[in-house]
């Protein structure tokens, strides 16, 4: 049986592809194989011994302690684009709310409870003090273009706006998918001087934390109106404070509010409510169950953070998994412990990312016995083995 264990609430509609004869499903656990979360901070929580794998239900995993668990041999994965509608339209909705004062003028129109038949006149007297710009003609930059900050340069496109896309590191997939009308930033400085409106779609990780910051805000035109959907780290709030004081920012419309943002005037603080539909909570814990179980049952590793891809047809035999440091001479160093061992080779998968290697190895033996997992652990280097009968 696996144990798993999930620390937020996780659409039932992806649990449920967990068998119930092999699974066990629960929110506490003191030693689970497996954990499934949302947005709950991990850095803080010791790692179960049985854990095997953390699978993100949704796209960042700032909340996760990678290197903790790349030095552990735990797996973590995400369900990359699994939630990029969900947020492509409420960052659409953003846009929307940092030309027009709708927050704003639903706040007042609430005041006027109790003005009975003047309701009407004094909307129409007071609707003045909340009007707005419109979308069409301006040029929106998108920092990142990934699942997310593609559809968002597709969608502003095509509601009429000038887009400008930036992403130094954008993926041949991502790029066939952006419009051909999306014109492409020469660098940050000229990007930023030409946005009327900026939409933030990166990763927060150590090298984007306060990525919009004085310098940032310096390159911006007067006016500008800053969108953050992606997390609240990438902006610093003293700059932030600053620019709208000064009038550099005109609106920023924020996903992740925190105790500074919600004090500033001129900023729509949205409760992280991007990835909150049906369809993504379904998409994304459905995505998340089955990269979960093809790791558990068959070593197989799908959209993973910090191991490589590895995907094997499980031709029958007992199948080996090994994580290793990416150093030279481990290969074969398993490979004879395992011929010493009295084991053939039936079919095995090598690959790498950064300083991990991962291999998937199937012997011609319905059985592996148990202690030879000890015994490729004891090889210098090894992080992980595990035995799937
Ligand atoms: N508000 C919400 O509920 C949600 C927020 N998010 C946030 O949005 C982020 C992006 O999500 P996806 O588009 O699904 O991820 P993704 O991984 O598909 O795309 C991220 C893109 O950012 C680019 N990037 C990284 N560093 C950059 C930099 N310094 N400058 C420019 N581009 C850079 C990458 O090359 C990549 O193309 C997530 O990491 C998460 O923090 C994601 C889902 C829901
Ligand atoms: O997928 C992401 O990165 C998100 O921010 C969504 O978070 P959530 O799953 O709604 O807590």
């Amino acid at each position: 049986m696996f144990k798993i264990q999930t620390l937020n609430k996780i659409d039932p509609e992806g649990l449920k592809n967990f068998p119930l004869d092999r699974y066990e499903i629960a929110s506490e656990f003191s030693n689970p194989d497996g954990i499934i979360v949302r947005s709950m901070k991990m850095h803080d929580m010791k790692l179960p011994g049985n854990l095997k794998a953390i699978a993100r239900a949704g796209a960042g995993v700032n909340n996760i302690p990678i290197d903790k668990c790349t030095n552990q041999g735990v797996v973590v994965f995400n369900t990359p684009g699994a939630n990029a509608h969900a947020v492509k339209e409420l960052t659409i909705a953003g846009l929307l709310l940092a030309s027009r004062d709708v927050a704003g003028g639903i706040e007042w129109a609430k005041t006027l409870i109790g003005q009975g038949d003047q309701v009407p006149a004094l909307i129409e007297a007071g609707k003045n003090n909340f009007a707005g710009q419109e979308i069409r003609g301006k040029t929106l930059a998108v920092i990142g273009l990934g699942a997310i900050g593609v559809l968002v340069a597709n969608a502003a496109q095509a509601l009429g706006m000038k887009v400008l896309g930036y992403d130094p590191f954008i993926s041949v997939k991502h790029a066939w998918k952006l419009s051909r009308n999306v014109g492409r930033a020469e660098g940050m400085e000229s990007l930023l001087a030409n946005a009327d409106y900026v939409t933030l779609q990166i990763p927060l990780s150590d090298e984007t934390k306060n990525f919009i910051n004085k310098d940032k805000f310096k390159m911006m035109k007067d006016g500008v109106r800053l969108l953050n959907f992606a997390r609240g780290g990438l902006v610093n709030n003293t700059d932030l404070a600053a620019a709208i004081e000064s009038g550099k920012v005109a609106r920023y419309v924020t996903d992740f509010p925190d105790e500074g943002t919600l004090k500033m005037d001129k900023v729509i603080s949205i409760p992280h409510l991007g990835a909150s539909t049906a369809e993504s909570e379904t998409n994304c814990a459905i995505m998340a169950v089955d990269q979960m179980r093809e790791f558990l049952e068959n070593g197989n590793i799908i959209n993973s953070v910090n191991f490589p891809a590895a995907e094997m047809e499980h031709t029958g035999g007992a199948r080996i998994i090994v994580a290793n440091k990416n150093i030279p001479n481990m290969v074969s160093q398993i490979s004879t412990l395992l011929a010493t061992e009295g084991y053939n080779i039936a079919n095995m998968l090598n690959r790498n990312k950064a300083e991990i290697a991962y291999n998937i190895i199937d012997v011609d033996r319905k059985q592996a016995d148990p202690a030879l997992a000890d015994k490729i652990a004891a090889i210098s280097g090894v992080i992980m083995v595990r035995i799937i009968q």
